[in-house]
């Protein structure tokens, strides 16, 4: 543990990343501390053996021999626990670095402008305007964007394609406004400019499915719904549309609350649920009727779809239980319970294989008939039931205009459909 602390304190050049001397100096104490504690839990051990011993051979009841080896090995149990105090003081340095490393950035555009507060029903059709948009990475680097002028009507699906390194991504970070500082030009969504919203209050009017949809720790639900939004009905009927509820389903059916749980499906109920299990397990009939009635507006344990579906069933972050096309099956989940009126799927399907590709163009062109929608693709299928399709090059717009009206031009996007080049 030392060399660790001692390893940070030198080899770090990042300032933020550097351990201080007097945390350094607690960490040599408490691996000396930890060290001695050792040591003594070994010594109460070998004490308890020889105490044990000797007891046995005075023959005494083995009640009471049961229950001093007991006492014994909880003291070293909890001797252990201190023990460990160093390992989880590493962990917790880590994390506090981690945490500096965040704190340390530097803050973006204001999360609310008090004088520029985004409407509750906002945008309330959808109508996105760039006007002369271009955008720098960085004030010594080439426009990633080069003067966009386009108008996109409320509804409208547009397809945005173009070779690798276009533009595209850029264009849908601009609208998140992940891209502030260098941005010139605007943006209007229903004649809003929205560089005047704050980040806070403006983003999440939007919907996206990114490149890389993320899975976090903690359950199913709380993936879908962070805040306590949505019930698990329409959870349940969200999951069911984009065909996700079948992969996360239990594994076994819990016939009713109590029963027929095998032992190791316990081992994946988060805190909340095992609470709710316990309190249903050791209630009498009387009380289990009155938790019955108290619990079914919210979480009822005995909700037969919530435990059909397995929603609250832990993730870990990154979870290895689901493909990246499936965790994109989960932005689309995410994105219908929260209905939004401009959408930008950022290669949201990439991942999955043609058939779900089409279920889910026919889910969103179904679902968001009224949204505007803004896909961005390399596969040609999903983007050719598009109302438009912008065709970018070099951070410009390149063509613009129905599919087919494109490909009887005989231009860039013809040539694109020819090579089958995204
Ligand atoms: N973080 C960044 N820093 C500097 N330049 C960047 C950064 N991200 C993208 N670029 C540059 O901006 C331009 C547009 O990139 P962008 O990612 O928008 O292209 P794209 O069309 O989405 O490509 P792809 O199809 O590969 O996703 C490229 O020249 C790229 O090198």
């Amino acid at each position: 543990m030392e060399s660790y602390f001692v390893s940070r304190y030198i080899s770090d050049k990042d300032e933020s990343q550097r351990i201080s001397k007097p945390k350094m100096a607690l960490g040599f104490l408490l691996d000396m501390v930890s060290s001695g504690i050792s040591k003594v839990g070994f010594l109460l051990s070998m004490f308890s053996v020889i105490v044990q011993s000797q007891l046995t051979s005075r023959k005494v009841s083995s009640i009471q021999l049961k229950m001093l080896a007991t006492d014994f090995r909880n003291m070293v149990a909890n001797i252990g626990v201190l023990v460990d105090v160093p390992s989880r003081l590493k962990t917790f340095s880590k994390d506090v670095g981690t945490f500096r490393q965040y704190s340390d950035l530097e803050a973006e555009a204001p999360y609310i402008v008090e004088d520029c507060r985004v409407p509750s029903e906002w945008p309330p059709s959808g109508n996105v305007e760039f006007k002369n948009l271009s955008v720098k990475y960085g004030a010594d680097q080439d426009y990633a964007l080069n003067n966009l002028n386009v108008v996109i009507r409320p509804g409208e699906k547009i397809g945005i394609v173009g070779r690798t390194g276009a533009g595209k991504s850029t264009l849908a970070k601009t609208i998140f406004r992940l891209l502030d500082e260098d941005v010139e030009g605007s943006i209007e969504i229903d004649g809003h400019d929205i560089s005047k919203f704050g980040v806070g209050d403006f983003r999440p009017k939007l919907g996206i499915i990114p490149q890389e949809s993320t899975m976090f720790s903690g359950t199913v639900r709380r993936n879908l719904d962070p805040l306590n939004e949505f019930t698990i009905e329409d959870m349940w009927a969200a999951m069911i549309k984009c065909g996700v509820a079948e992969t996360i389903k239990h594994k076994r059916k819990r016939k009713s609350a109590g029963t027929d749980e095998d032992e190791d499906n316990k081992d994946e109920e988060n805190e909340d649920d095992r609470a709710t299990r316990l309190r249903w397990e050791s209630a009498g009939l009387l009380m289990r009727a009155l938790l019955y009635a108290f619990d079914r507006g919210s979480d009822s344990y005995e909700d037969e779809n919530w435990a059909k579906v397995g929603i609250n069933k832990p993730l870990r972050s990154g979870d290895g239980r689901f493909s990246s096309g499936q965790q994109q099956l989960f932005s689309l989940c995410r994105l219908l319970l929260r209905k939004r009126k401009v959408l930008i799927l950022d290669e949201a399907t990439a991942d999955v294989d043609l058939e779900t590709d089409r279920k889910m163009q026919q889910l969103i062109r179904s679902e968001f008939s009224d949204c505007t929608v803004l896909t961005i693709a390399h596969r040609l299928d999903t983007i050719m039931s598009s109302d438009r399709i912008i065709v970018m090059e070099k951070g410009e717009i390149a063509e613009i205009g129905p599919p087919h009206e494109l490909i009887a031009k005989g231009g860039m996007f013809a040539e694109l459909v020819k090579a089958n080049e995204f």
